[in-house]
């Protein structure tokens, strides 16, 4: 609970002689401050101007010089020049930060009494930290820091925070949070328990940006836990739409570069992101938290790096349009065999089999030299260690090795056409010429296993057989690793089937942070529980998170009618309730729509997400409002950018997105019907922060049932139109 007044912004209310004192020790505590930053600012200033002129004087130096210098003082010169351009850019670094800080030094204070001491210290909470040059204190403790900890983790009394040098005990005195906008203080309060509801309530009645922002002045006790979890191999986090899973992530990203900043950089993580466009929304967050923005992959360009040579595929998002479109009991058998946690071990038993009884040893002859059947057996056995493909080109290796010397010897020519003979020899020796031919062979020699591989034309694979290719790939040729990589974030995890966490262990053998939640799968015939995750992770932490932030009490409350989840808790903030709109036609249903597009214009809302069930519906209804006037934006599966404003998009392209409004046009029966379409309305309604309106002409689908007049909510009046 908040003790509750607003010092810096009220000045109706008179205060107390303490108080006055109080926000008096407040004002020069952030004059000195920004004293020490703009001083800081300068010396940075001076020293980047400096960086540059040296640059400049080195090169012009060199230039008029270049003739009459030897190799030795070039060399000194340009590394000279490098070490000038990394100062530079280092202070430029250094530069950004202190920026950041000088617009908002900070944004909480801890008081906090060591035990033994008699009085508390007040520890001031940042972005970044910042030390008094010549006392050495620390007058800004960055949010990582361990006595950060005490701010998120503990209410006033009994706290202990660990610090390098053992758990320090004591007791909170204070806390109290700012809220400074370009260096001025608008407003602070004390709380007494954890971070006060007033200012997370005011965060989260912000209008939305077509950026991701940082949370770190309001992040909550079991979010943090989250974030500062240094042990967990691998994490797995649950959690309800909305609970900050992703902000979550990214924060702790963020932490695990700080605390671990000696062995671990920004290039040494990576995400493993649904698309571009989220990876695009998300950009900021890093930045914005003074770390560099990390790489980021998907399965498709995973698939591409394999496949580009060896086959065409469908994509993840080819087989949700066609899900979308129609469901074919076939196809969603074979899906739903691949997805299965014993289809992994199935797969690894066949390449096992096959690498242990497709050889046959065979004699290897070129140029009239000869290599016995006892040789190849041998070698072949000695190599046994290598994926079988790698092994293959092992024997051909040796085998090349030895009969060149044997034709050299004799006098005559060996060829890259005899290496190739020779390489060609051995691969017949087994009965799969790929790892394609192997992987097909899986179904084919198994007649109740020759139904569930079924190409798409001639040179294209379903997506379905896509991940379990890779995986053949991987199993049976060395292949890159992205060794690098020391920590990844999968986000989206109830996306992805066994077989896909199959590749990324054999591709990623770092920590990993898989965040997701069941209720948003996009795909009902591969997706993967939580329990499914455990078990391919059996020494994952595993953590959930159930407060979902979002939305409005009455958006969560009606998307928890359409897919119920007993264990989310919706955070009290309330506004309009949910309106389903009920259209005499398709024409009544678009001007429906432009009024609200018209209505919120006029608002204080500032994004505006039509989100359609599929992207053609999307392009359809983008085209009919276009022609009326509005103006939007289309997002679909070729975008890369999240813009803000008016979008018009599918659920599967909103999914991680947020919208100030949301419109989902076409809830009628007929376009929500199976349990597919119920996760994209769910998905599409949880995307609303403030506002949620639903259109349809048909019967209301049947999950909307309970937003009929008689069905549990209130009859909805109609917009006024214009
Ligand atoms: N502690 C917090 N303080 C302020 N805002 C928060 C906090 N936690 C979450 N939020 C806000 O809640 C919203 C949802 O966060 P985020 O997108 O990270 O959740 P998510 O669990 O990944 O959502 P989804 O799975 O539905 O896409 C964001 O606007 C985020 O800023």
């Amino acid at each position: 609970m908040t003790v509750g007044f607003v010092w810096a912004t009220d000045p109706e209310t008179a205060l107390t002689d303490v108080q006055s004192r109080d926000e008096e020790q407040e004002r020069r505590y952030l004059a000195e401050a920004v004293r020490l930053l703009t001083t800081e600012l300068e010396r940075l200033n001076a020293s980047i101007d400096k960086s540059v002129s040296t640059v400049d004087e080195h090169k012009r130096y060199m230039w008029d010089n270049l003739r009459d210098m030897d190799f030795a003082e070039k060399a000194n010169f340009r590394e000279s020049v490098n070490l000038s351009v990394t100062l530079g850019e280092h202070a430029m670094r250094t530069r950004k930060r202190i920026e950041r800080l000088l617009e908002s030094p900070y944004f909480a204070r801890v008081d906090f009494r060591r035990h033994a001491e008699r009085d508390a210290g007040a520890h001031y909470i940042g972005v970044h930290s910042l030390s008094d040059p010549e006392s050495q204190e620390i007058v800004i403790h960055d949010w990582r820091a361990p006595v950060a900890g005490l701010y998120y983790d503990f209410e006033a009394g009994e706290a202990h925070f660990e610090a390098p040098e053992g758990t320090v005990r004591g007791a909170i005195t204070g806390k109290r949070q700012y809220k400074i906008s370009g260096g001025h203080l608008e407003y602070m309060f004390d709380s007494s328990l954890s971070i006060g509801d007033d200012v997370l309530q005011r965060e989260l009645s912000r209008s939305a940006d077509d950026k991701m922002r940082n949370i770190v002045a309001t992040i909550q006790r079991e979010q943090n836990a989250v974030i500062r979890n240094e042990t967990a191999q691998v994490l797995i986090l649950q959690g309800v739409a909305g609970s900050g899973k992703t902000s979550i992530a990214l924060h702790r990203v963020a932490f695990l570069l700080y605390r671990f900043k000696d062995t671990l950089s920004s290039d040494n993580v990576m995400i493993l992101s649904p698309n571009k466009v989220f990876g695009d929304y998300i950009a900021n967050v890093l930045p914005e938290l003074g770390e560099e923005q990390i790489a980021e992959i998907d399965f498709d360009k995973i698939a591409g790096r394999f496949l580009a040579k060896v086959t065409g595929y469908e994509t993840f998002s080819e087989q949700v349009v066609d899900l979308l479109d129609r469901v074919d009991e076939a196809a969603a058998e074979r899906m739903r065999y691949k997805a299965m946690p014993e289809f992994v071990t199935r797969l690894d038993e066949w390449i096992s089999s096959r690498t242990r009884e497709g050889f046959t040893p065979a004699e290897i002859e070129q140029k009239r030299h000869r290599l016995s059947v006892d040789w190849v057996a041998d070698t072949f056995a000695e190599l046994r260690d290598l994926p079988i493909f790698t092994r293959l080109d092992g024997v051909a290796g040796r085998a090349v090795h030895l009969l060149k010397q044997q034709v050299t010897d004799r006098g005559a020519k060996w060829t890259a056409a005899d290496t190739g003979s020779v390489r060609k020899q051995v691969r017949a020796m087994f009965a799969d010429k790929d790892a394609f031919a192997l992987y097909k062979a899986f179904y084919a020699a198994h007649p109740d296993r020759r139904r569930l591989f079924k190409p798409l034309g001639r040179k294209k694979i379903e997506y379905a057989d896509v991940f379990p290719l890779v995986y053949t790939m991987i199993k049976t040729a060395r292949q890159e690793s992205y060794r690098h990589i020391r920590h990844l974030l999968v986000d989206e995890m109830q996306d992805y089937a066994p077989i896909q966490y199959a590749v990324v262990r054999e591709l990623f053998s770092c920590k990993m942070t898989i965040l997701g939640d069941r209720n948003q799968s996009v795909n009902p015939f591969s997706s993967s529980s939580l329990s499914t995750i455990r078990s391919i992770f059996p020494e994952a932490d595993c953590l959930e998170l159930c407060k979902s932030y979002r939305s409005t009490t009455e958006i969560t409350d009606f998307a928890q009618r359409i897919s119920r989840n007993d264990k989310l808790v919706p955070i009290e903030r309330h506004g309009r309730p949910p309106q389903v709109i009920a259209c005499a036609n398709q024409q009544d249903q678009e001007a429906q729509i432009l009024a609200l597009v018209r209505q919120h214009s006029h608002s204080d809302h500032r994004s505006l997400g039509i989100i359609c069930k599929t992207v053609a519906q999307a392009k359809t209804l983008h085209h009919a409002l276009s022609q009326a006037g509005a103006e939007l934006a289309l997002l679909d599966y070729d975008s890369t950018a999240f813009a803000g404003g008016i979008v018009i998009t599918s659920a599967h392209i909103a999914k991680g997105l947020e919208f100030d409004t949301v419109i989902v046009p076409q809830v009628d029966e007929e376009n929500y019907a199976n349990e597919m379409d119920k996760s994209m309305l769910y998905i599409a309604c949880t995307r609303a922060m403030h506002e949620l309106h639903l259109t349809h002409t048909g019967p209301v689908s049947r999950f909307l049932e309970f937003a009929k007049p008689d069905g549990g909510l209130s009859a909805i009046p109609r917009q006024p139109r214009g």
